[in-house]
């Protein structure tokens, strides 16, 4: 089964196209090619284009825990590169539509650079959702292990939990991320990062994905992030996010329309042998 790779900043996804594999990607068998030992491993799978009756492409996004996420940012900016590697694209934007909603590309730099219009940023309980009455989820506390923290919540599409912190690290997001990820308060769980605000046009995160775990960077919580940033008053329009595997810039307009632009690595193509699905009924 044919597949490409690429990192965004070290969040690596595999792009599988539907006619190279035309089962249905079952939980079992998105865990089984993300596995870093017994697949081919990655931080997910981006399996498009899809068929779209609203947009040029469609795409489906799978956590490489078998979920099927709403809306990825690194995984947008790679499957653009992909279809521009393969010459569906050039580079004039285009619309895809995820299961969060539509966004528009443009790939940049002959492919090394590519810019999302993600949509609009939102931060009402609702939307995202977060349990209890509906609000805007703005310095709330959470009690984890006797640890308190104060949070702020948004929506890109998929839920994120901004967890405002002084010094963010990889520690507290391997011990908490999961905590939060689960905590009954996010109904459909939630990405969280651990956000510093350096200065008003720079902030630095640590992040633990829902469904993915720690990864070094991710285009939705950078966005997430930054927006959270901007509603406390703490950070201009437009901010450089700062994560372990290098930056990513965001810029608002008209409100919380995010438009987040970053590179993209292009590392193989491959081909997953039967051999690997032995045993899985494929
Ligand atoms: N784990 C996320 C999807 C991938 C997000 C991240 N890799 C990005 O670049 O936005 C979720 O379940 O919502």
């Amino acid at each position: 089964m044919k597949y490409l790779k690429y990192h965004a900043l070290g969040n690596d996804y595999i792009v599988l196209r539907p006619e190279a594999f035309e089962g249905e990607l079952s939980g079992d068998i998105v865990r089984l090619i993300c596995h870093r030992n017994y697949g081919v491993g990655s931080d997910g799978i981006l399996y498009g284009p899809v068929n779209s009756l609203s947009c040029d492409f469609g795409l489906r996004i799978f956590n490489p825990d078998g979920s099927e996420a709403e809306k990825s940012g690194n995984g947008l900016r790679i499957f653009a590169r992909s279809l521009y590697d393969e010459g569906l694209v050039g580079e004039q934007s285009f619309s895809v539509e995820t299961p969060g909603g539509v966004v528009s590309c443009k790939v940049e730099d002959r492919g090394k650079v590519v810019s999302v219009k993600m949509g609009e940023v939102r931060f009402d309980s609702t939307s995202i959702p977060v349990a209890g009455p509906p609000r805007e989820v703005l310095n709330e506390t959470m009690d984890i292990n006797g640890r308190i923290f104060t949070f702020c919540a948004a929506t890109v599409g998929n839920p994120h939990c901004v967890v405002l912190s002084d010094d963010p690290s990889s520690v507290d997001a391997h011990h908490y991320g999961p905590l939060i990820e689960n905590d009954p308060r996010f109904p459909n769980r939630t990405n969280v990062q651990f956000m510093k605000v350096l200065d008003r046009g720079n902030i630095q995160i640590e992040i633990w994905e829902r469904g993915a775990g720690y990864t070094l960077a991710s285009g939705s919580s950078s966005t997430a992030a930054a927006a959270v940033a901007c509603k406390l008053g703490r950070c201009g329009s437009d901010i450089t996010v700062h994560m372990p595997g290098g930056k990513i810039g965001i810029q608002f307009s008209k409100g919380f329309f995010a438009t987040m632009t970053g590179p993209v690595t292009r590392v193989c193509e491959g081909n997953m042998d039967q051999e690997m699905f032995e045993g899985t009924g494929l």
